[in-house]
């Protein structure tokens, strides 16, 4: 549904987009995960037609992105980062200006229930909650009843509640068979609602897989945790049974990657003991989309 070929854009000399290549399939949700500064919004919006690419092809069904302008308006929706509400106006009025817009618009009474904001049809924008407004915005991307919904970190700032909320939305979008294309820096999102995910790291796509794909490929299937209170040497960790990667932080915090979490977890206490480094605040879990960024960059995510 948007193939991306070679994309490349430059400001002031350096590429802040680098070669960014992939194919999203239609009728899914898409996420592009990746750090501030990443190269995402610029992505996105390259590929909303609203900035233009120094190198490289986009299509949209089909269509190209920069040439076919016009035409492809009317297939795709958007929610920006920044999508300027007019804060003295109601929902409802909201609504009704932007199905202006379009010669088939949504009739706005379904908007308003889809988007659980019958209750504030005649609020003012400007007395919205975050998550009133994000709903608002989504609603007015799609009143022309687009294919392809594009939204660029839809939950940046709402507090768990309404990020749930919006993940019910966005995944009800996904199940009336649109294709959404999402960018966040939340890996919890993308693990929750993406059927696949691009991870971005300083302007180039570094992986691309589902989620559950992407945690596969690390060969890792849990993670130990523990904090490490002085100064040591951490390599007779590596050797500890199934054993993957040792990550050390700046915290102290200490991570075994391991693909046999039994084993390590006996082999550990018993070097805890004969060595006498305590194991402060010892957990396990399973791996997650951090660690597959952590992998890739060295780099933690948020
Ligand atoms: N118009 C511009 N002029 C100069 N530099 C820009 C411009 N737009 C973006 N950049 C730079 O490009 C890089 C990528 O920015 P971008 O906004 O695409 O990242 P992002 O991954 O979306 O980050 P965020 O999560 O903060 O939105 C940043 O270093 C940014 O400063």
């Amino acid at each position: 549904m948007v193939e991306v070929s070679g994309l490349v854009k430059r400001y002031n000399g350096v590429a802040v987009v680098d070669g960014v290549t992939f194919n999203v399939k239609r009728g899914e949700v898409f996420g592009l995960l990746g750090p501030n500064g990443a190269g995402k919004t610029t992505t996105m919006e390259m590929i909303e037609g609203l900035r233009v690419p120094d190198e490289g092809e986009i299509r949209i069904d089909g269509m190209d992105v920069v040439r076919e302008r016009d035409r492809v308006k009317h297939v795709i929706g958007l929610q920006l980062q920044s999508t300027a509400l007019f804060e003295h106006m109601t929902v409802r009025e909201m609504i009704v200006l932007y199905s202006s817009f379009y010669p088939h618009a949504r009739p706005v009474d379904e908007l308003l229930t889809a988007f659980d904001l019958q209750e504030k049809r005649n609020t003012w924008v400007k007395h919205l909650s975050g998550g009133q407004k994000q709903r608002l915005a989504i609603a007015l991307a799609v009143v022309h009843d687009p294919q392809v919904l594009f939204l660029d970190e839809p939950t940046t700032g709402l507090d768990p509640g309404a990020r749930r909320a919006l993940w019910d939305i966005i995944l009800r979008l996904r199940d009336e068979g649109r294709t959404v294309f999402l960018s966040t820096h939340y890996m919890e999102e993308a693990e929750q609602l993406c059927d696949r995910v691009a991870i971005m790291h300083q302007g180039k796509i570094i992986a691309l897989d589902t989620p559950a794909g992407l945690i596969r490929q690390l060969d890792v299937d849990s993670v130990v945790e523990f904090t490490w209170e002085s100064e040591l040497d951490s390599s007779p960790l590596a050797a500890l049974s199934g054993v993957k990667e040792v990550r050390r932080s700046e915290d102290r915090n200490v991570m075994l990657l391991t693909e046999r979490l039994p084993e390590t977890l006996r082999d550990l206490i018993s070097w805890s003991e004969t060595s006498g480094v305590p194991l402060s605040g010892l957990r396990t879990r399973t791996a997650t989309l951090e660690d597959v960024f952590l992998h890739y960059t060295g780099k933690r995510l948020t």
